[in-house]
């Protein structure tokens, strides 16, 4: 277990982590979510160590980090998978961790073919792809058998196969009852991965809830129809006091009222649906509705000034009209 409280860093003018108090908990994955200047990296740094806090604690299963005997033991960490020698071979870089934190030697062996490096470990690291170097990386964060895992954005620079190795990974991680917090930007990787959110934003918490609670409190969800006879439906749907709206395409929206129901009505009254589809949205709609307020860098979809009309002929964003404006009204 993980526990912050009141969790502080100041980097001058710039509060980076502002006040966190939340528990990561053994037995699931906890996803870290948060825009980018967020505060993850700086949070991840303090849960090591590896930065010291301005104010408040970290405790790893009840201690702080630094009374911790062997730490490599009890926290294993991805950060930076670059962050190694790059001229030791494989097999010595997680030798020289195994050595130094009382890991018996035959340790190395075991984690390089978990992570699938056994015919590489003799060469030297800094002839690795960046997904090597993630695997070396994860190497080193499993070489201790520790009960907490940290790993920040894992699946950078793996391939497919390799994205879905660490989801599974993560996952048995987590089933043998350990502690697993792990950052991702990539909300599709995460909605798979992650039972439990935490998610802040300029360094303070927004969510510390279930994924299914996160995506159903920060999204709407509603029924889409499709029917020949569209009057028909909306008259029936009025009748029972069902509000009903028509989309541009020709569709009919409706919240608050089940699927199920909306099938029986239109049964009952023999009308022809050619669409009954209940609709969520997903983690990364969630995610931007509710970190609206707290992005940093807004990067804007409109062409450059003098660019004309985007490619496929569509019209020019109108000023003021960036992916952060666009975003904003989708989710309002
Ligand atoms: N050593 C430092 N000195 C000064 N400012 C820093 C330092 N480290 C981080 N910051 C600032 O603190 C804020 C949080 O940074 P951090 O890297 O923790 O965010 P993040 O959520 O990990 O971002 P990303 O998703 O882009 O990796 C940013 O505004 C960053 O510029």
């Amino acid at each position: 277990m993980i526990e912050l409280q009141g969790l502080t860093k100041r980097y001058g003018d710039k509060l980076a982590v502002d006040g966190l108090t939340c528990t990561v908990r053994p037995g699931i994955v906890t996803g870290f979510l948060g825009p980018n200047g967020a505060g993850k990296s700086t949070t991840m740094r303090m849960m090591l160590d590896l930065d010291s806090p301005t104010a408040g604690t970290v405790l790893i299963d009840g201690q702080h980090y630094r009374q911790l005997k062997d730490p490599l033991r009890t926290v294993g960490a991805l950060l930076d998978a670059k962050a190694m020698h790059g001229g030791r071979s494989a097999h010595n870089h997680l030798l020289c961790l195994a050595q130094s934190n009382g890991i018996p030697r035959s340790r190395v062996r075991e984690v390089l073919d978990t992570v699938g490096l056994t015919s590489v470990a003799g060469k030297r690291s800094k002839g690795f792809s960046l997904g090597m170097g993630q695997r070396l990386g994860i190497a080193g964060a499993l070489l201790g058998d520790p009960r907490i895992l940290m790993f920040d954005e894992p699946v950078n620079g793996l391939d497919p196969e390799g994205i879905h190795w660490i989801r599974n990974l993560m996952k048995n991680l987590a089933s043998q009852g350990r502690t697993v917090f792990v950052s991702s930007h990539l909300m599709s990787e995460m909605a798979l991965t992650a039972e439990h959110l935490i998610v802040i934003g300029q360094g303070r918490l927004l969510a510390d809830t279930s994924m299914a609670d996160f995506i159903a409190q920060n999204s709407r969800s509603y029924v889409r129809l499709r029917a020949p006879e569209t009057e028909r439906l909306l008259d029936v749907l009025a009748g029972a006091g069902i509000t009903a709206v028509t989309t541009e395409d020709g569709h009919l929206e409706v919240d608050g009222t089940e699927a199920a129901r909306l099938g029986e009505l239109a049964a009952r009254h023999q009308l022809v649906l050619h669409e009954l589809s209940p609709q969520q949205a997903s983690l990364e709609e969630a995610f931007m509705q509710l970190t609206a307020e707290s992005v940093e860098y807004h990067a804007h979809s409109a062409p450059p000034v003098g660019a004309g009309a985007p490619p496929g002929g569509g019209a020019a964003v109108p000023p003021g009209g960036g992916w952060g404006a666009d975003w904003r009204k989708k989710g309002s």
